[in-house]
């Protein structure tokens, strides 16, 4: 019987594009409710592929998807966004003719049967939560980079999450817009959604999740306390001259 008490299970995932070699290979993972769980690996090991499945952008070959113990792997992305799944992408998605309001309140009104008042209510929240208060008739194409990715934050805010997905959220910021990110997201984190956060720059992620797993070829090799985790040697071995900042973090 699939327990409610998780926010997600991913149950024996396999994924192959076209027909090539499996992508991600019987993968099993759980998140409980209220977790900030990172993600790593190199570059193609399947953590985007990962969202994927997940929030039902990609089919997986066989496995199944449990999001608060309700199977969703037959569902659609938009069904699994009403159903509690939000994600963000590497390319912000955000509408750069709307202004931040107008972005948001899509999201809003396309989460939920909400009314326009109820939606503007929620969006004023939510805008007042991200750095947004005051700000919303600004035009998202406008936006630096950093509030860029702070609306791409916020926009999976507006569909209600209780798990959010964020890929590379910190990706081309500087490491103080970055550490300004996490904090972000913490906070998120705090009000109670789950999250599950990829993200390349390891020293801002280890700071940040209580836990962290690590994804090589499309198997997880190592799963648990962020700092324990990276000096397994099977991550160091994976990492050794491609994270400079491991080192940095472990020295
Ligand atoms: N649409 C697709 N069609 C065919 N192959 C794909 C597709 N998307 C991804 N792949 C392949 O699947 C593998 C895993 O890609 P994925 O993007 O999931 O990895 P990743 O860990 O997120 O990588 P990165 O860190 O570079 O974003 C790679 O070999 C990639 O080339």
């Amino acid at each position: 019987m699939p327990s409610p008490n998780r926010s997600l299970a991913v149950e024996n995932i396999s994924k192959s594009y076209g027909g090539g070699l499996p992508v991600l290979k019987d993968l099993t993972l759980e998140v409980l409710p209220g977790e900030l769980l990172g993600v790593i690996g190199p570059n193609g090991s399947g953590k985007t592929t990962l969202f994927g499945v997940i929030a039902g952008q990609l089919s997986p070959n066989s496995g199944k998807v449990l999001v608060n113990g309700r199977d969703v792997t037959g569902l659609s992305a938009s069904e699994r966004a009403r159903n509690g799944i939000g994600r963000t992408f590497q390319v912000p998605q955000s509408f750069s003719n709307m202004s931040v309001f107008e972005n948001l309140l899509v999201g809003a009104r396309f989460a939920g049967d909400l009314s326009h008042e109820a939606a503007t209510l929620a969006v004023h929240g939510i805008m007042e939560r991200t750095g947004f208060h005051g700000r919303g008739h600004l035009r998202a194409g406008d936006l630096p980079l950093l509030d860029r990715k702070r609306l791409e934050l916020a926009r999976a805010l507006a569909t209600n999450p209780s798990l959010l997905l964020l890929d590379e959220i910190a990706g081309g910021l500087t490491d103080n817009e970055a550490a300004e990110i996490a904090e972000l997201v913490k906070e998120v984190n705090r009000q109670g959604i789950a999250v599950i956060w990829i993200e390349h720059l390891v020293h801002i992620l280890t700071s940040a999740v209580s836990r962290i797993v690590v994804l090589g070829e499309g198997k997880i090799i190592a799963d648990g306390e962020p700092h324990a985790t990276m000096v397994e040697p099977a991550v160091r071995k994976i990492y050794l001259g491609m994270e400079p900042d491991l080192d940095a973090e472990h020295s």
